[in-house]
């Protein structure tokens, strides 16, 4: 997988060469360009935003700088041999980030990731790009952030570990809260490790019996407990299982 950034704050990307994804792209299953969107402007100040027609706060970044970054970044991944983009921009007005999200981001071949700074970027930038290349307007959450680039971590992260042979252990996709399967739509569940007893405390006395289905049993409770006390919303999305039958049999 390709992946282009293009920001006023390049550092801001530098944990991309770190953990995870600084292993990935070490190996080759990753491709990282970080760009700096002020390559594009031309004047002594290296101008990208502009006040916003209509009036209002803020500026607004504009259509100039990000069209010819995003002519140069295309071309050059074509040229490159690289295929079928998608613009990824991050925006508090997009479309939620979930774990469906990344699943369908991780099986392309190129993404090129458009964080914005100020109150965003002029429409007719993503309006112009989405004439050729399939566009994605994600939110990571509802809060205020001062620009994407937090976003992009965010996202090249969970699509980083779905590729191929990025995550050593395979295993570790079926435990995640949000992956199909018997845990899906829950959150995850205390988790526990050596030392057996710290300060006073021990650990849950089914997950030393070595009876695999009954911790089975006690985790998925304890994912209920806990998706219950803090995301309700996700309980009826949640897949009746082995256990659930049985409970409604008894
Ligand atoms: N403030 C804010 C909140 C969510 C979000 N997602 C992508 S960029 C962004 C910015």
């Amino acid at each position: 997988m390709r992946l282009d950034v293009v920001t006023i704050f390049p550092e801001y990307l530098e944990p991309l060469n770190v953990s995870l994804v600084g292993k990935a792209r070490a190996r080759g299953q990753l491709n990282v360009h970080v760009h700096d969107l002020r390559r594009w402007t031309h004047d002594r100040h290296h101008t990208v935003d502009d006040t916003p027609y209509g009036g209002g706060p803020g500026m607004v970044m504009k259509t100039e700088p990000w069209g010819e970054a995003l002519d140069d970044i295309l071309a050059d991944g074509y040229e490159t041999g690289s295929s079928a983009p998608a613009l990824v921009v991050p925006t508090p007005s997009g479309r939620p980030f979930t774990q469906k999200l990344a699943v369908e981001l991780s099986e392309r071949p190129w993404l090129v990731f458009t964080p914005a700074r100020y109150e965003g970027i002029d429409r007719r930038v993503i309006d112009e790009y989405a004439t050729r290349i399939p566009v994605y307007e994600v939110s990571i959450g509802d809060y205020v952030l001062a620009g994407g680039e937090a976003a992009v971590l965010v996202v090249t992260e969970a699509v980083a570990r779905l590729l191929p042979g990025v995550l050593g252990n395979v295993e570790s996709h079926r435990d995640d809260s949000f992956a199909p399967g018997a845990m899906a739509n829950l959150l995850e569940g205390p988790v526990y490790t050596k030392p057996p007893a710290w300060r006073g405390r021990d650990i849950p006395e089914v997950l030393l019996s070595g009876h695999h289905g009954r911790i089975a049993r006690w985790r998925r409770d304890e994912a209920l407990k806990r998706t219950t006390a803090h995301r309700p919303d996700l309980i009826e999305r949640c897949e009746p299982t082995a256990f659930d039958r049985k409970d409604r049999e008894t």
